[in-house]
């Protein structure tokens, strides 16, 4: 599913216009959609109070207080600003509701059940103040719960950033696309449950829009996920190469557990002579040969159905690891360089930047921390995170996935996806490390690194919410199973039709 910022949207709503659908006529669509969830959250007969702006958002709110009201539902409207100057379809909308419209107040407040929060939507464009903010204190110190129409207001659509203030909403009810802003944070926790409704724009606009970002789902990478065929056989499904460090050996050993549960066909770890037993003792099915330093990693690279390579879980952040991850770029094989293998190249990212275009088939996996310390000139950034990742996606000519709550996985070319399955036990220890494994493992098949990037963060969130609270990364890998298996099971529905 396409992510729409409010730019983006206006522009749907303005070739929708355009082509003989009235501004009036999605506003009533709207408003439809803002009573029929406001119903669900209502009991019989209850007290609303819909709060409105100025603009087309309080539009909807004015259509959806007359919907209501016909519905039996006690309802109460109060708006924020002048009512003379309301926009003419906000007006037109508001000249239909036929009972008092009131300054916003306490008192009013008291006694709804639920508050219909349309004050800003789509027009957000400077901070919450004034009576505004009044308005929004009100909201949320009130016991009602709150339904808000498009974005709470106060949440800019677009970045998921707060203006200010901003509503804390029970549910919010969005139309034609999501945004941005419903899925970063802290937006997507100011939104409550997201409820999306077709207003009557042609999708079909959206390739006039060429929206570059999506929701992170299987129906954006499915297509080239991959499924073992009857006629396969271990050498068809790739062959992962992972560095292992000699102090944080646990890290290396969860990337590539994760890796053969993602399904490639083979796994070696290349590990300290020093360390060796460690390994050996903890791995069964995952190759593991002696490597020492740059020579023996670079003897390992020799072989070339050793695809994709990994370095970085608990290799420690120095200049031994900087040449290890160097050797791997410039092997042309498929890279991800996790953790130590990015605080390594701190210094002089620009390096790093140079090697990972000549490769062009490179996935870096920063936390916030590790993103500002390799893309400093991105740090402190006003920008979303977002439009943060594909800045340092085009700087660094390779996929970036910003890891967090809401994971950014962005390309060099602008594509960017936006996950938001992550449940909060999934940060823990270790819990990186298994994705950087899963998404070697995905390169190893052969799929592309932005779909890669994808797709691994999406089967984390998932492999996690199997597990449940209390999860420890170990868990991660065999977790993996059930969601292979829905994977698998789409894929074969999918050639089925
Ligand atoms: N454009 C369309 O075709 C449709 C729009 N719809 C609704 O219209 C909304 C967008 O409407 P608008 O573009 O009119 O924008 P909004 O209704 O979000 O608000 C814009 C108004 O608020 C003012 N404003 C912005 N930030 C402010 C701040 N911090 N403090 C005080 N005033 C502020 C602006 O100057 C403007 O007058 C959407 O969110 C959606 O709810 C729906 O009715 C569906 C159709
Ligand atoms: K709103």
């Amino acid at each position: 599913m396409e992510l729409l910022t409010t730019e983006e949207m206006n522009r749907a709503d303005a070739l929708t216009a355009a082509s003989g659908r009235p501004v009036g006529e999605l506003m009533l669509a709207a408003g439809q959609a803002v009573r029929d969830s406001a119903v669900d959250m209502l009991p019989d007969g209850a007290c609303v109070y819909v709060l409105c702006g100025t603009g087309n958002n309080g539009g909807d709110g004015f259509v959806a207080a007359r919907l209501l009201q016909e519905s039996g539902y006690r309802v109460r409207v109060g708006i924020v600003g002048d009512r003379g100057s309301m926009r003419p379809d906000a007006a037109a909308a508001a000249a239909l509701w036929h009972g008092p419209v009131e300054r916003v107040s306490a008192d009013r407040l008291e006694g709804a059940s639920l508050i219909v929060d349309a004050l800003f939507g789509a027009g957000l464009a400077r901070d919450v103040q004034g009576a505004a903010l009044e308005a929004v204190r009100l909201v949320n110190r009130s016991t009602a719960r709150v339904l808000a129409v498009d974005v709470p207001s106060g949440v800019d659509g677009t970045t998921g950033e707060v203006r200010g203030e901003a509503v804390q909403a029970d549910a919010t009810i969005t139309f034609f696309r999501l945004k941005p802003g419903h899925v970063l944070l802290p937006g997507r926790e100011l939104c409550g449950r997201v409820r999306l409704a077709q207003i009557g724009i042609e999708p079909g606009v959206l390739d006039a829009i060429g929206s570059r970002a999506w929701l992170n789902r299987p129906s954006l990478w499915g297509s080239c996920f991959p499924v073992p065929g009857a006629g396969g056989h271990k050498y068809s499904r790739g062959h992962a190469l992972i560095a292992g460090g000699s102090t944080m050996t646990g890290a290396a050993r969860l990337a590539a557990r994760a890796a053969l549960r993602t399904g490639a066909g083979l796994v070696t770890l290349g590990a300290p002579p020093a360390v060796l037993p460690i390994y050996q003792a903890a791995l069964e099915a995952v190759i593991v040969l002696p490597m020492d330093g740059r020579g023996g990693f670079a003897d390992l690279l020799l072989d070339d159905r050793r695809n994709a390579v990994l370095v970085g879980p608990g290799a420690g952040a120095d200049f031994a690891t900087r040449e290890l991850a160097w050797l791997a770029l410039e092997s042309s094989r498929s890279v991800v360089l996790d953790a130590d293998a990015l605080t390594s190249f701190a210094d002089e990212p620009e390096h790093l930047f140079s090697r990972n275009k000549q490769n062009g088939n490179v996935v870096l996996t920063p936390h916030e921390g590790e993103f500002n310390r390799v893309f400093r000139g991105l740090r402190g950034s006003s920008r979303s995170k977002l439009e943060r990742a594909r800045a340092a996606a085009e700087a660094s000519g390779s996929v970036v996935l910003l890891k967090g709550a809401d994971t950014v996985i962005a390309a060099p070319d602008g594509r960017a996806a936006i996950s938001d399955n992550a449940p909060p036990w999934l940060a823990t220890a270790g819990s990186g490390d298994v994705l950087a494994g899963i998404i070697t493992g995905l390169l190893a098949q052969g799929m592309p690194a932005f779909e890669a990037a994808a797709a691994a963060a999406w089967m984390h969130g998932e492999a996690a919410r199997e597990i449940g609270p209390g999860l420890i990364a170990e868990d991660l890998p065999d977790a993996l199973r059930p969601v292979l298996a829905r994977l698998y099971g789409a894929a074969a529905r999918a050639q089925s039709t």
